[in-house]
């Protein structure tokens, strides 16, 4: 194989959002009013028009790869007489803070359940996996939260490798209203497909220079989706984000942020300008950016959070 053939090997195939429409074409499950009204529940500004044309083909093609493992595996098993094995599918979502990653990946996982093949599909986000708010600050590591260095990362991957084996595992929770892992923890028990969230999930051995243990998250991931937009929309969605809690979860006594409850709408604005400057924007920049070709599939998104373009390698 020379050289040109091998680059054009790992080049991604690209797509408009028409293209990818069309190859929803053989999705033959109709969404019924109840998965519509779950999907609304989801996120009310999130259009049917987008989930038809961005995630049911997309559900459709995982649901060919997951077959094809769930298959694989399985004339594996009866050839070492074994029975089958309880390993799921892990698919990855990555990208920055605000893009619509826990968005993204709760509609997943809301379309992959309803294919009977795979009805069990466990959603799980790495925030939980930060270190707890008291020892980010005994590091003095508050300003790095979503860098490398902020998660505790061997109980990461003791909980991948778990889920992977096939064994019961507990993922930790995030609660961004007490900016703070909480104690309730959400049982993992043998999915037949896991979602795995965050900024953090493409990173690999390199980005963790204080751990060199082997094998790393990426090692147990089936399929790995990047959700992508431009600086200046992320900034504008975070700070969109930050308004809505100021005028909601903020309002509780319980939320860490509590305080920029009493901030005007021009304060509030700064404040969260400034957190994206200097936590947000430059963890983008450094760390998860780089990150993006790692992806089998990028899902660039534009205004508005539509997805202009989908690029997908084999
Ligand atoms: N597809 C979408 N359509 C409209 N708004 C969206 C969409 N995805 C996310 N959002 C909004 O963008 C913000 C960030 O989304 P979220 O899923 O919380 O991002 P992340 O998990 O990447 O931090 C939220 O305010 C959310 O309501
Ligand atoms: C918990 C996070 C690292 C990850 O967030 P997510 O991608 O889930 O929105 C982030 O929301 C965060 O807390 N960043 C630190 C700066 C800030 O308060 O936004």
């Amino acid at each position: 194989m020379n050289v040109n053939q091998s680059t054009k090997d790992y080049a991604y195939q690209a797509f408009s959002r028409d293209q990818w429409a069309t190859l929803r074409a053989a999705v033959p499950l109709p969404l019924s009013e109840a998965e519509l009204q779950q999907l609304r529940g989801i996120n009310e500004n999130i259009s049917l028009e987008e989930v038809e044309t961005i995630y049911l083909p997309l559900s459709r093609l995982l649901n060919l790869y997951v077959n094809a493992k769930q298959r694989r595996g399985d004339v594996l098993e009866q050839f070492l007489g074994r029975k089958p094995s309880h390993s799921p599918y892990i698919i990855s979502v990555a990208g920055s803070v605000a893009v619509g990653k826990s968005t993204s990946a709760r509609i997943l996982q809301a379309l992959l359940q309803r294919w009977p093949e795979h009805p069990k599909v466990e959603l799980v986000t790495t925030d939980g996996f930060l270190m707890p708010l008291a020892e980010l600050k005994q590091k003095n590591l508050l300003s790095r939260k979503g860098f490398p260095e902020s998660y505790d990362i061997r109980m990461l991957l003791d909980f991948v490798r778990n889920v992977r084996c096939g064994e019961d595992a507990e993922a930790p929770i995030y609660s961004h209203l007490e900016y703070d892992r909480i104690k309730e923890t959400q049982p993992i028990r043998q999915p037949d497909i896991l979602i795995l969230e965050g900024l953090n999930v493409l990173q690999s051995a390199i980005d963790y220079p204080q751990f060199s243990e082997r094998p790393f998250v990426s090692d147990y991931v089936d399929f790995s989706i990047y959700v992508d937009a431009e600086e200046s929309l992320l900034k504008q969605w975070y700070v969109n984000r930050f308004q809505s809690f100021r005028k909601g979860s903020f309002q509780d006594p319980r939320s860490y942020f509590n305080h920029y409850a009493k901030l005007t709408e021009t304060e509030a604005e700064k404040t969260a300008d400034k957190i994206w400057e200097q936590i947000n924007g430059t963890n983008l920049r450094n760390n998860i950016e780089p990150t993006r070709e790692r992806a089998r599939l990028i899902l660039t998104k534009g205004k508005d959070h539509l997805i202009q373009q989908i690029r997908l390698r084999g």
